[in-house]
């Protein structure tokens, strides 16, 4: 079963999290629910590889990338990384879970993070009142995979707080994929290393990016993400 900590310290982290717009929960899940997650984000999700290509959003699987000539995939990694060197686009791994979601443990897992429970526990932790749904999405994060600096403001989903629940063990920073804050005028102000069980939650307006996974990281960084809308 999936369950939040019973131990969360709201009127602690409600305080920690007015200061910046920001805050890491540690040991954010029982560990029931936590570990049958862990498992099933590591060996059993259909990540599409997200990406734009000429200002268009493309999704590919692992094989259709697989497939592709050497010569295509050579090109393609060039604009990828053409563009990001302007700072614009992503390239990682993301299976977006919905309201029409098959799997038990996921549907289980949207309909929490849809739940009064939840909905109440982020509200106590930022202040912001009035949410009234949760995005959802899988994350994975391998080697050249990153997400260059944005915010999260969408006003047609009035996002509010967008969250990261992290499920990545015995990271080295060295390996990137590191979750960095910036001032609006792009002074790097702090950074969240990926962790196990921690839930990373932020105000929609600050700007953000996760870093380059270097070639070398030993690990995936696997996550569940999205955002907290106020409709
Ligand atoms: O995975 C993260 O740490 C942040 C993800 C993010 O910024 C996004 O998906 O918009
Ligand atoms: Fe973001």
């Amino acid at each position: 079963m999936i369950q939040l900590n019973k131990n969360i310290d709201v009127v602690n982290l409600h305080r920690e999290y007015s200061k910046n717009k920001r805050i890491m929960v540690d040991s954010v899940l029982e560990f029931d629910g936590f570990s049958k997650i862990t498992e099933k984000l590591k060996h059993n999700i259909p990540y599409l590889n997200a990406y734009s290509l000429n200002g268009q959003y493309i999704q590919s699987s692992d094989d259709e990338l697989k497939n592709m000539s050497p010569n295509k995939m050579r090109a393609l990694q060039q604009t990828i990384y053409e563009n990001a060197s302007k700072g614009v686009g992503f390239f990682y791994g993301r299976y977006e879970i919905t309201q029409n979601e098959k799997d038990e443990l996921l549907k289980e897992l949207f309909n929490y993070l849809n739940g009064q429970e939840v909905l109440k526990l982020i509200s106590d932790v930022t202040g912001v009142k009035g949410l009234k749904s949760a995005s959802v999405q899988l994350t994975r994060y391998v080697p050249g995979n990153f997400l260059t600096r944005h915010n999260d403001v969408l006003p047609t989903k009035q996002r509010a707080i967008a969250f990261v629940f992290g499920f990545t063990p015995q990271w080295h920073p060295d390996w990137g994929g590191l979750l960095h804050f910036y001032e609006m005028d792009g002074k790097l102000t702090e950074t969240f290393m990926p962790k196990s069980n921690v839930l990373s939650l932020f105000d929609v307006q600050l700007p953000h990016s996760v870093s380059y996974v270097t070639p070398f990281a030993r690990a995936a960084r696997y996550s569940i993400t999205g955002w907290f809308n106020l409709k």
